[in-house]
């Protein structure tokens, strides 16, 4: 993947690591300061790949009576974003585990209310609940879906072997490191080969990954791949631009940064047809 954003992008070697710059651990079970200690000291700062998630999950759950269906997982990442066994399953979910679903989710956003404080109970907050739990479900449909029953055979035989760009579709999606939206444009272009997809087929296809827990680089790189893999064209291009709740609103706290991601693949990975697509969508820097 390739940035256009100005700043590097950073290689990993396995899809789901991530870099972090984190202070050196000091001692936490101590209340006193580490104290310094001359020519010894530690650096400040390490480099640590974290692997998955990395932190510990607290189940927020407290009816351990109940006893509780194991729920599918939503997700099992496969590094192109297609349908995976887990997004099967949860596609063919009974409604009694749907149910089970939004009733832990229901009980989990009550737990949330508690403990910023709130009485869960009072009128404007009854069926907030309930509410917050939909919205999520809706908000993570995309595992539910598929690019197959999406794209539903809109492919078209057609000798265009210009660029098909659609520019300005707009994204909104979750961060799954704070559960924060970003939100923003997608711009997708093609080159075919032998067929045309069904134009409206690119935001939908947008929207199956975008209505996922995702990070931007992840998102923007799942759409490319659908789209090679659906229409087999010459290239695609996928770029994104995207401002983050978690940066604006809390964190480093900085309202009006854009961040900025793009893949280019196949033919569109030569360099004037790349600056063609960047031209095309607004984004070329001349
Ligand atoms: N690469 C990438 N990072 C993201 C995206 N969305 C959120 N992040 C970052 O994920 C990182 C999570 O870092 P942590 O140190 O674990 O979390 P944190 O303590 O809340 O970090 P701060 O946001 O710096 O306060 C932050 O730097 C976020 O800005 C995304 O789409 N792509």
């Amino acid at each position: 993947m390739a940035s256009v954003g100005g700043a590097g992008v950073r290689s990993s070697k396995r899809k789901h690591q991530e870099t972090k710059v984190e202070k050196l651990k000091t001692d936490t079970s101590s209340a006193m300061p580490v104290p310094f200690t001359g020519n010894s000291a530690p650096p400040l700062y390490s480099v640590e790949i974290r692997h998955g998630p990395g932190k510990t999950a607290h189940d927020l759950d407290n009816q351990p009576a109940l006893k509780k269906p194991k729920l599918p997982l939503a997700a099992e990442l496969d590094g192109f974003g297609l349908q995976s066994n887990a997004t099967r399953s949860l596609t063919a979910e009974e409604p009694k585990l749907v149910a089970c679903r939004l009733d832990r989710m229901r009980g989990a956003v009550r737990t949330l209310l508690e403990c910023i404080g709130e009485d869960p109970d009072r009128e404007g907050l009854q069926d907030t609940p309930s509410r917050y739990a939909n919205a999520l479900l809706f908000l993570t449909s995309g595992h539910q879906m598929n690019v197959d029953t999406i794209v539903n055979k809109a492919l078209f035989h057609e000798s265009h072997h210009g660029m098909v760009i659609m520019r300005d579709i707009e994204i909104c999606s979750l961060c799954e490191h704070h559960l924060l939206p970003f939100t923003g444009k997608m711009h997708i272009g093609y080159v075919p080969s032998s067929a045309v997809i069904g134009l409206s087929k690119l935001p939908r296809i947008a929207e199956i990954f975008s209505r996922r827990l995702q990070i931007q680089e992840r998102l923007t790189k799942e759409v490319a791949h659908a789209i090679m893999e659906a229409v087999k064209p010459q290239g695609v291009a996928v770029v994104m631009e995207a401002s983050h709740l978690c940066i604006s609103m809390r964190g480093v706290q900085k309202p009006g940064t854009i961040t900025i991601t793009s893949h280019f693949s196949g033919c569109l990975e030569q360099s004037d047809l790349r600056s063609e697509f960047l031209g095309l969508v607004g984004m070329s820097r001349a």
